[in-house]
């Protein structure tokens, strides 16, 4: 996802605390740890240059310090694996991050073994993005036991995902996600000038608390706006120093502690509120407190569909915006696509505001009868994610693309390496939503040549909600505004937004901040 400095970029990192939420292993607990100690670790891992460049395998070693390695893996990661490629002449290369191990690989054989073999974790792999530091002794653990705990624990957390999206799930809460959206956007009066990536964000933040909380949260106006606000300050004290260093008591680190026990305290209050209530309801905390779920396992479950989701859909949803506004060909086909959809099927009366009427639309004609938007989305997700997707080898050796990769090693795949391969996709950094239509079906040139929501054992859990949630603000946006794309000074970029493939939380355009100049349309049509 960040799955993509990209969605899938985004994604990783999310999805990762996600996993250790759900695990209630929250990361509330801080280590005591003194400078001396940080030192002593700081000059152990400048001192391990890599010793074992004489390697046999036709694996690259990378040569420098892990301490360099780790700095830039962290904070400049889509570059860093772009150059050593580079560096290595296209071959496969291994570095260290710390003490861990890392082999980055490409191609489309690489490509495949990736994600489809069984001995890859993908929770293992996404904590050591999140200075979740897995240790070779978390293998052991596993090992004694004689059965794959982390595999588990992810089944479950899939299992618990799948059910609060479900489709009649879904369908149900449609109208209220709508309601939800209107009045958000009534705030932004008849004209103005907005930063998507706030304000869609926003949009989709509000969205993924209905569909992962209570009513009596999602309508809170005060508890939303707390949970957006520590929301926030836990992504961005995620710096490259907090994620290589865990244990560091640094004062990000002591920021982001304390916002995550508030958010875990404001959750926790609301599952507290839905368990004594004598009535039950159908909303998502009530139907995991059925399922005989334990208060903390709930608030797991729930941090870890808003982290995984508000990210990675919001993303989606400002640069599908940002690229239909400087592509009027595609955003005249969505736009008339949705107009047409309204008309053959919303059952209420047209005098209804826009988002009734939207509402009134069956979930099934959402997800079937929007061709043009469906590759719109497609098209965005390929150009935005980019970046590098990890798994760890959990299990004994295993042979990946003819490399050798032992127990407890950490493999990296760069999603650009099939997105933004030429071989595949003709001018990769266009964005061309006809590239996948019959005739010319880019891509299908090669296994796993699309990777925008997964692929192989580890497809998106949560694809038909953030499809959605995309679709009900293209619409409600597209039918609702005019708008153009502009800069500060309120003209027309002279250069357009591209994703900054190093921004691996939020994908944001590199360079000045761009935004969307709108004009709400009469609703007479
Ligand atoms: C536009 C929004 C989204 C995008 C682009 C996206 C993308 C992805 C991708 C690329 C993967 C595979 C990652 C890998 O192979 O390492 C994935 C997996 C996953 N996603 Fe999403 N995702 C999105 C929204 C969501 C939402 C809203 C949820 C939760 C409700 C979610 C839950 C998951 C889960 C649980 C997995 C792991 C599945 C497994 O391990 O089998 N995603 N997603």
């Amino acid at each position: 996802m960040s799955a993509p400095n990209s969605s899938i970029g985004s994604w990783q990192s999310l999805l990762s605390r996600a996993m250790d939420w759900s695990s209630a292993s929250t990361d509330l607990s801080v280590i005591n740890c003194s400078f001396a100690l940080a030192f002593c670790f700081l000059a152990y891992t400048l001192s391990s240059y890599n010793t074992n460049s004489k390697s046999a395998d036709r694996v690259y070693e990378l040569p420098g310090s892990s301490l360099i390695h780790a700095w830039f893996f962290f904070y400049r990661r889509f570059d860093f694996i772009q150059k050593k490629f580079k560096e290595s002449g296209g071959r496969p290369f291994r570095f260290k991050v710390l003490q861990h191990r890392i082999i980055a690989i490409s191609g489309e054989k690489a490509r495949q073994a990736f994600f489809s073999e069984a001995t890859l974790s993908l929770s293992q792999g996404y904590r050591i993005l999140t200075g979740g530091s897995p240790d070779l002794k978390d293998l052991e653990l596993e090992r004694i036991s004689g059965k794959d705990l982390q595999r588990e624990v992810d089944e479950t957390f899939v299992r618990k995902i799948l059910s609060l999206v479900r489709r009649d799930r879904i369908a149900d809460t449609l109208p209220s996600l709508l309601d939800d959206c209107e009045q958000l956007m009534n705030n932004w009066g008849i004209e103005g000038r907005l930063n998507p990536f706030e304000e869609i964000y926003l949009l989709v933040f509000q969205m993924t608390v209905r569909m992962a909380t209570c009513r009596e949260l999602a309508e809170d106006k005060k508890a939303f706006k707390e949970l957006a606000n520590q929301y926030w300050i836990i992504q961005n004290c995620s710096t490259p120093i907090s994620l290589l260093f865990p244990w560091f008591p640094s004062p990000m680190k002591k920021r982001k502690d304390k916002a995550t026990a508030a958010l875990y305290g404001l959750l926790y209050s609301f599952v507290m509120l839905r368990r004594n209530s004598p009535r039950p309801s159908t909303d998502p905390i009530d139907l995991l407190i059925a399922q005989g779920d334990s208060d903390e396992n709930i608030v797991g479950t729930i941090m870890g569909v808003i982290f995984t989701g508000v990210i990675n859909t919001g993303i989606i949803s400002c640069w599908t915006l940002l690229y239909l506004s400087s592509n009027e060909e595609w955003k005249q086909k969505a736009e008339e696509e949705i107009r047409t959809m309204l008309d053959n099927h919303n059952l209420s009366g047209s005098a209804e505001p826009l988002h009734r009427r939207l509402a009134s639309i069956p979930l099934n004609v959402w997800e079937d009868e929007l061709p043009s938007v469906d590759l719109i989305i497609r098209e965005t997700l390929r150009v935005v994610g980019a970046a590098s997707i990890i798994r760890r080898n959990v299990q004994d050796e295993v042979v990946v693309d003819g490399i050798l990769i032992q127990r407890g090693d950490f493999l990296t795949y760069q999603v650009a390496d099939a997105h933004m391969n030429s071989a595949i996709y003709t001018d990769p950094g266009k964005f061309d939503p006809s590239r996948y239509l019959e005739g010319r079906e880019e891509d299908k040139k090669e296994t796993f040549s699309f990777l925008g929501w997964g692929v192989g054992r580890h497809p998106c859990a949560g694809m038909r909600m953030a499809k959605l949630e995309i679709k009900l603000v293209l619409s409600l946006f597209l039918l609702g505004y005019e708008y153009t794309l502009v800069d500060k000074s309120g003209k027309f970029p002279k250069t357009l937004p591209r994703p900054d493939r190093n921004d691996d939380l939020h994908s944001r355009p590199l360079g000045d901040p761009c935004y969307l100049q709108y004009r709400k349309r009469s609703e007479e049509w």
